[in-house]
């Protein structure tokens, strides 16, 4: 195989589905699933997603990039890795999703929903990850980094989301992150059914979704901004230098989730508002019925806020920066 996105794209099976250079060997395990084996002997195992989501094409299209080049057997590759492209007929529409959200439906919450795209994607990808995991020597490191792009634009360009983890985060895995140039990490406080959340919890990786920019069709990219994370990964991938850290990325955790629960949900954000825009305390945030979202630390950072999503899902969660004054507004 050349070429991994053209192929997925495609959407046909490779011809020829495995393979070896001077360097690794290459397996094809289905659409949008390869394994990278390196051929000396190696303590990391790596997960890398992309387009969970198939509107954000930065990250397919930085993926692609390291991934030539070591199938070209032009670079050497250190850990074993697992390379998913998430949802290939999303990716192929241009479209986040096409029946529903596949981030929402991971750690078998494909099984609550109506059978469809992406309820069996979910589970196939779950399949792929305990495959690849299961083969983990006990001494290997498990990394996941699942990339995205986020809808908005945002007051930090690039950041990560951290999943709930009942471990402290390793040392080594928050420098890369910082390397990678994030500017924030945000914590999440409770279990989710994203893809990083499956793998932290049921697999013990360290893992991260990566926020890369803003989400645009593909050819539309403008991939320096992201020359960090891109050389960040290199470093990972064929022993490059891991970029210097300038500066170390901000800490937030989430405060609350504004959930959409029906059609008389309303939220109280414009569509100019960024990513991290601050609200002070008491500003009401969303009102869905009888339900009302206030901001209830002294200030609180909205991320995500999307009031389309389906119902049950979340359309928005609050932050607060780490370090910063925290008082309850009780209502
Ligand atoms: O910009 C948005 O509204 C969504 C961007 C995105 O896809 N973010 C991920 C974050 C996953 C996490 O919470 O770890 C998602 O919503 O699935
Ligand atoms: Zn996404």
């Amino acid at each position: 195989m050349q070429d991994f996105l053209q192929q997925t794209l495609s959407g046909t099976a490779p011809a020829v589905q495995k393979g070896e250079n001077a360097f690794l060997r290459w397996q094809w395990w289905d659409e949008g699933i390869l394994e990278l084996v390196p051929k000396t002997p190696t303590r990391q195992a790596l997960v890398l997603s992309a387009a969970i989501h198939g509107n954000e094409t930065a990250p397919v299209e930085i993926l692609n990039l390291l991934l030539t080049p070591l199938l070209a057997g032009e670079k050497p590759l250190l850990p074993r890795v697992l390379v998913l492209l998430g949802n290939p007929p999303a990716l192929r529409a241009g479209k986040r999703y096409l029946h529903y959200d596949l981030n929402r439906l991971f750690s078998g919450r494909w099984q609550q929903i109506v059978d469809g795209d992406e309820a069996r994607r979910a589970l196939r990808l779950e399949q792929a990850l305990e495959q690849f995991w299961q083969a983990c020597g006990a001494d290997e490191t498990r990394w996941h980094l699942d990339l995205h792009t986020a809808i908005r634009g945002s007051y930090h360009a690039r950041f990560g989301v951290m999943p709930l983890n009942s471990q402290p985060w390793p040392d080594d895995f928050l420098h890369w992150l910082a390397a990678a140039g994030l500017e924030a990490l945000v914590f999440h406080r409770a279990p989710g059914g994203t893809f990083t959340h499956f793998s932290c919890e049921h697999y013990g990786a360290a893992s991260c979704t990566l926020e890369l920019g803003k989400a645009l069709p593909f050819g539309e990219n403008d991939l320096s901004q992201f020359s960090a994370a891109y050389q960040a990964l290199a470093a990972l991938l064929y022993g490059e230098t891991l970029p210097v850290v300038h500066e170390s990325p901000r800490h937030y955790r989430v405060a609350q989730q504004i959930t959409r629960h029906s059609d008389r949900f309303v939220l109280h954000m414009g569509a100019e508002t960024l990513n991290f825009t601050a609200f002070p305390q008491g500003t009401l945030l969303a009102e869905d019925g009888d339900t009302r979202y206030y901001v209830q630390q002294a200030r609180e950072y909205v991320l995500f806020p999307n009031p389309s999503v389906a119902s049950g899902l979340r359309a928005g969660l609050m932050l607060v920066e780490e370090g910063e004054q925290t008082q309850a507004l009780s209502l």
